[in-house]
């Protein structure tokens, strides 16, 4: 296979270009290359980076949903992450088990005991008094209960993006690095601008993550994404390793309002937990790495509180605090869709917090829809005509 190095002009045409190497779009060109599509991976940053919403050790992959979608899709991305893991010879992920908790006449949390059932995934329920005995760590209150998840566990995150960039490569993929796309040119071949070239494809694929609608404006597209500046809280547990993967803690996704509270065992840092909230305060992806005002923290406070209530074994107050971007749609599905004005561009966008796990899954959609193959799962859910038309500009 021809391939160009790094700002070298590539004089011959892509099959397809893939803007973004996140987790979505490093699957997507890693499933393009080893159908034997001549495929470029463009990123802007050197990689690995932790400016977008694919860094950092630990995800959450659970089969546990509300969404029937997803819970579906759930069972081929298991599936693919195993094999990618074989493929590399590292497994990509630990199950530690998950336990959805909330109030059980939550019509969420009924609903994911619902499609737990229906998809046979082996799990218990506990009621407030039974679930103690089981998981000692944690303290519901009346009127809750917990569904189990046994095949659920945590994702190695930078070890699983490493690994799918590498497998992409060596199906013969071309992966530019610190290059940033500052032009696209829709037509039957699509001519790409970055800081360093230009290149030419048959298809392309955008998966920029925080930064799609930048991408998308000179495309005269714009979606309407809320992208959010995430805090990455991890606290400290009073007897270190009691809520460890060792003690066979496992991860736990609270149903609260307005949003939810999940956790992972203590494994990344020795003696703590990851806690977080799933919301943030909106920012700009470029500006991400200015600290909020104090008073922009609520998710801080509100996490505070739910340690002290519900994880009697864990100090309340966050003893290490990292960042990440969410690019959140009003209805938190995702958009997996082609440009409406142009059939050969292709868009990933708005992973709403919950997109590393499906990865596999998403980065396939993506490339049938690049070859214009008919997608393996419905895409009603994830198009972008469901959003209601933006109102036309004022004169
Ligand atoms: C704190 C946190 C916790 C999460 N927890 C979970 C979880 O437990 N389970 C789960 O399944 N999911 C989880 N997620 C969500 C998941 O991580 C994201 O859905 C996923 O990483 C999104 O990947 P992406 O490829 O769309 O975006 P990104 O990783 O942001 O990738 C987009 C890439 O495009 C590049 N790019 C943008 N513009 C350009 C340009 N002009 N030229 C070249 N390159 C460009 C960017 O630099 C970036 O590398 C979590 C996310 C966060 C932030
Ligand atoms: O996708 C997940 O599994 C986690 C849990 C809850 C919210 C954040 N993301």
């Amino acid at each position: 296979m021809k391939m160009a190095a790094a700002g070298e002009p590539h004089s011959s045409l892509y099959d397809t270009i893939v803007v973004g190497a996140g987790i979505q779009g490093s699957f997507t060109a890693y499933h393009l290359a080893k159908r034997g599509r001549e495929t470029l991976l463009l990123e802007q940053f050197p990689l690995p980076h932790s400016r977008g919403s694919s860094h950092g050790q630990s995800r959450i992959i659970r089969r546990a949903y509300p969404q029937e979608h997803y819970a579906q899709m759930m069972a081929e991305s298991y599936r693919l992450w195993e094999q990618l893991g074989a493929e590399a010879g590292a497994p990509l992920y630990r199950q530690t088990g998950l336990l959805v908790l909330g109030a059980d006449t939550n019509p969420e949390f009924q609903r994911c005991c619902q499609t737990l059932v229906q998809h046979r995934v082996p799990g218990e329920l506990f009621t407030a008094e039974s679930l103690p005995g089981r998981f000692p760590g944690i303290r519901p209150h009346d009127g809750e209960a917990a569904v189990s998840d046994r095949t659920a566990g945590v994702l190695y995150a930078d070890r699983a993006l490493r690994t799918v960039q590498d497998e992409f490569r060596r199906c013969g993929g071309a992966l530019h690095d610190g290059q940033k796309v500052t032009d696209i040119k829709p037509g039957v071949v699509v001519t790409v601008t970055t800081t360093a070239g230009v290149y030419r494809a048959k298809s392309l694929v955008i998966t920029a993550g925080p930064w799609a609608n930048k991408l998308l404006a000179p495309l005269r597209l714009q979606l309407p994404l809320q992208t959010l500046r995430i805090n990455v809280c991890y606290w400290k547990e009073k007897v270190p390793g009691a809520y460890g993967v060792s003690a066979h803690f496992p991860c736990f996704m609270a149903i609260c309002a307005p949003h939810h509270i999940y956790g992972l065992p203590s494994n990344e840092y020795p003696g703590l937990m990851k806690i977080c909230y799933h919301s943030g305060s909106p920012a700009d992806p470029e500006e991400r790495d200015r600290p909020p005002e104090a008073s922009a923290l609520p998710d801080i406070e509100r996490l505070r509180d739910f340690v002290s209530k519900y994880l009697p074994g864990v100090v309340p107050e966050p003893a290490v605090v990292e960042h990440c971007m969410y690019t959140n749609t009003p209805d938190e599905d995702f958009v997996l869709d082609r440009h409406p004005e142009f059939s050969n561009i292709i868009i990933g966008a708005g992973f709403s917090g919950h997109g590393f796990k499906l990865a596999p899954v998403v980065g396939k959609l993506l490339s049938q829809l690049s070859m214009g193959e008919e997608p393996s799962y419905a895409l009603e859910p994830f198009r972008i005509r469901r959003f209601p038309a933006p109102p036309p500009a004022a004169p």
